[in-house]
């Protein structure tokens, strides 16, 4: 026998996808779009089975409407994780000043171009709010001031450190030589090797900002939120550096 059409059933329906959805949208707009066309499409085969009074299509449509949170606790675990661990630990603050700022994000941007200018591969991390120390391995603890001159030597090929990546956290190089978990992204493109692979990785993890210098290329990537933008304008990475900095010394 079909299942009368249950109208606060279907109300009930709607306003948990649209709630759903909404919470999906703030944390990955790209694959929400995506999701929300296929869920569309599912209410509406839905909809028209009722109608139509076919019950086998009927349970197959509840059955896929009834696994939806779970779908979407598969596909956003990551994001998930990531804003569990913030939620967690949030990081301690210090106080700095606005010329201090201004001051390492030159540093760091002249670093960068003074090391694409000659290939030389870098890999330097930007904490922001979430911790990575539970996700470095190996490295070499440094407390030291941020300065063009100590990140281009650290990444200078004689170096014993210049292998991995350095740490920026609370206005300080914390740390160098660090390897970051990898990403296991498929669809990453296959130019790209494990320098690329590594802070995409990290980026997937938590919230920090990765700049990358590629030593074949000599471009200067930026990855943040699991996306990365490859050959970055100098303006943007500026104002992203910025942020960044902005954000380790917060309220
Ligand atoms: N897990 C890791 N964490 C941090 N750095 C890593 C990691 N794995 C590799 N690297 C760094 O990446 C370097 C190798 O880069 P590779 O050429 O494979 O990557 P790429 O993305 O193609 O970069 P490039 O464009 O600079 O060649 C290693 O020498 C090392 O410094």
């Amino acid at each position: 026998m079909t299942p009368p059409l249950d109208i606060s059933g279907l109300v009930d329906s709607l306003l948990l996808t649209v709630l759903v959805c909404g919470f999906s949208l703030l944390i990955r707009r790209d694959v929400t779009l995506r999701l929300l066309v296929v869920l569309s499409v599912l209410l509406v085969c839905s909809i028209v089975a009722r109608f139509a009074a076919l019950p086998p299509l009927i349970r197959v449509m509840d059955a896929i409407f009834f696994s939806v949170p779970v779908v979407l606790a598969v596909i956003f675990q990551q994001d998930l994780r990531r804003s569990l661990l913030a939620l967690g630990s949030r990081q301690k603050l210090s106080a700095v000043s606005v010329d201090d700022i201004t001051e390492m994000t030159d540093e760091i941007l002249k670093a960068l171009a003074s090391l694409a200018s000659r290939h030389i591969g870098a890999l330097i991390v930007l904490v922001r709010r979430h911790p990575v120390e539970h996700l470095l391995q190996v490295g070499t603890d440094i407390d030291a001031k941020v300065t063009s001159e100590l990140l281009d030597s650290i990444f200078l090929p004689y170096s014993p450190i210049h292998d991995g990546a350095v740490i920026i956290n609370q206005g300080k190089i914390t740390r160098a030589g660090c390897l970051l978990p990898l990403s296991h992204n498929p669809d990453i493109a296959k130019s790209f090797g494990t320098r690329h692979r590594a802070a995409l990785g990290l980026s997937e993890a938590t919230d920090a900002l990765v700049l990358v210098v590629s030593e074949e290329t000599g471009k200067i990537s930026c990855v943040h939120d699991a996306r990365i933008t490859y050959d970055i304008d100098l303006a943007d990475l500026k104002r992203l550096v910025r942020k960044s900095l902005e954000l380790q010394h917060a309220a």
